[in-house]
């Protein structure tokens, strides 16, 4: 142990295991028939596809995509950014660096659960500047600006990601789409809580590490937003909690293809008929890991409460409304550095008791 800082160290019961389970099971899913003529002239093409997405979110919560129009020149162009980002000296990196007043940028210390991950980051959101909650305090209405910090070098960064995210934003509103059909909605049900998004992409660096048995490159968590799409280059490492059976199920990279999984929020509001999952990322003591997540998040004043259309009497809310921006703005803070307090969850906001889910009803 004597190479690396004990900050870095998993408690026993969530170091990686040496044998590794390949997830065959995660759905691979082909999006080509969106960008076909064949959709208007079969539409039984398109139901098999949103049955198909909606297995993979009630069975996985994770899937890939390929055939999803994201051109891949934008992708590499990002992911060759990144590396030579990355590839600067720390002296480099750190001169935009995050701290509490600036949420966005290059950061080093990442803390998942209390424990230091062992990667380098660097956030860039959609909107510049993102309009965020001042303050945590549930009283405080006051607003403020997030504004993007970029490196001197690459010159090209900025570009980069946005012209990625704006692909990206494309692929989420299509897959919004799909997962609104899947759950007997409209289509466009979720698009509106989009237009003040404060979603952001994110670039991860994974370095080789003396003692991968003992820590993580990202500790176990849920995303706390809507979406996540992700870019994982070739090395793999990403492995998701299985919910057959609770195993961690390593997901194999596939060339060209993006990881999609369920947030908090699409648990939240479609009453958990699909749920977020737990994942977390091994390294390895040979090589370097890239990835690109990109978090798709709503407005910042959205309150986030089970869908009317998906609760009734038998299946009341499980949840209280509760103000997504302060949310956001609580799970940055506690990201950024150990905290004595357990990090906010949203079952901090489930109503177990059926009582009071059946009264939660009646203000929905
Ligand atoms: O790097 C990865 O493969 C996963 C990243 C992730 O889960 C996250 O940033 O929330
Ligand atoms: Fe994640």
């Amino acid at each position: 142990m004597g190479e690396v800082d004990p900050a870095f160290i998993q408690d026993i019961e969530h170091r990686p295991k040496l044998s590794i389970i390949e997830a065959e099971g995660i759905p691979l899913i082909d999006l080509s028939v969106l960008n076909s003529p064949d959709a208007v002239s079969d539409p039984s093409s398109l139901d098999s596809l949103v049955s198909e997405i909606g297995n993979a979110c009630k069975d996985w919560g994770f899937f890939q995509v390929i055939n999803h129009g994201v051109p891949l020149e934008q992708r590499q162009k990002l992911e060759e950014v990144s590396r030579k980002f990355f590839a600067q000296p720390l002296e480099e990196k750190v001169k935009i660096r995050k701290d509490e007043g600036k949420v966005l940028g290059y950061y080093d210390a990442e803390h998942t659960k209390n424990v230091r991950d062992w990667r380098e980051v660097f956030d860039f959101t959609v909107q510049n500047p993102t309009i965020v909650p001042a303050s945590r305090r549930p009283d405080d209405k006051e607003v403020v600006e997030w504004q993007n910090q970029c490196p001197e070098y690459p010159p090209e960064l900025r570009e980069a990601c946005e012209g990625y995210a704006k692909e990206l934003e494309k692929l989420c509103y299509k897959l919004m789409e799909l997962i609104a059909l899947s759950l007997g909605l409209p289509a466009d049900r979720f698009h509106d809580f989009f237009k003040d998004q404060t979603s952001y992409l994110r670039l991860n660096r994974y370095a080789p590490c003396p003692a991968p048995d003992l820590v993580l490159g990202l500790g176990r968590h849920k995303d706390s937003g809507a979406l996540t799409i992700l870019a994982q280059d070739e090395v793999g490492g990403l492995e998701v909690k299985r919910k057959s059976d609770g195993e961690w199920v390593r997901v194999t990279p596939t060339a060209d293809a993006f990881i999609i999984n369920i947030g908090d929020i699409f648990q939240v509001w479609s009453n958990e008929t699909y749920e977020s999952v737990e994942h977390r990322v091994t390294v390895n003591s040979e090589r370097e890991r890239f990835s690109i997540p990109f978090f798709f998040h709503p407005a910042h004043y959205t309150m986030v409460q089970p869908f009317e259309e998906l609760t009734s009497e038998t299946n009341p809310p499980r949840y209280r409304p509760y103000n997504w921006g302060k949310f956001l703005i609580t799970r940055k803070g506690s990201n950024f550095r150990k905290l004595d307090v357990e990090n906010i969850q949203i079952y901090h906001f489930r109503i177990s008791n059926l009582a009071d889910r059946v009264e939660a009803l009646s203000v929905i």
